[in-house]
């Protein structure tokens, strides 16, 4: 399996999502900052690198939300909780972020391997 890491960049009791712009089959729908984890590097550091390629921003990891979530057959997504230690979220590759907080996370069209860490996400943030 491949691994994936989103990231749940937290800031004042709200979480940043992202809306895809491709495939044409996951544009439009919102998802965690993140990407591949390539050959020879840690998950963390997977994160901290996707998160500056897609939102010109700096985090670091701060720990790791339960559980994993298969994406098809052949990949598969963990959840990184992350702070923003520099710069403010441009994006780069998405075409819309938003900030929700815990009762807003329900507001946007998430991919279907985020929603199993919705619960303990809007558990962090109430
Ligand atoms: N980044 C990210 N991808 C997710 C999430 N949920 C989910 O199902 N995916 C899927 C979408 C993609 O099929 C795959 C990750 O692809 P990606 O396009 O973001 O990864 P990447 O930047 O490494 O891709 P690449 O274009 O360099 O190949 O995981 C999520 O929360 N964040």
């Amino acid at each position: 399996m491949i691994p994936v890491v989103g990231v749940a960049v937290l800031r004042d009791g709200r979480v940043l999502a992202a809306r895809r712009t491709a495939p044409p089959e996951t544009a439009g729908r919102w998802e965690l900052p993140g990407g591949k984890v390539e050959a020879g590097e840690t998950p963390a550091a997977a994160a901290v690198r996707e998160v500056a390629e897609e939102l010109a921003c700096t985090v670091e990891v701060t720990g790791w939300l339960a559980g994993e979530a298969a994406i098809g057959s052949t990949h598969v997504l963990t959840v990184a909780s992350a702070m923003l230690v520099a710069g403010e979220p441009q994006p780069r590759e998405h075409d819309r972020v938003r900030w929700l907080a815990h009762d807003e996370l329900d507001d946007v069209d998430w991919l279907e391997p985020d929603r199993p860490f919705l619960a303990e996400l809007r558990e962090r943030l109430a």
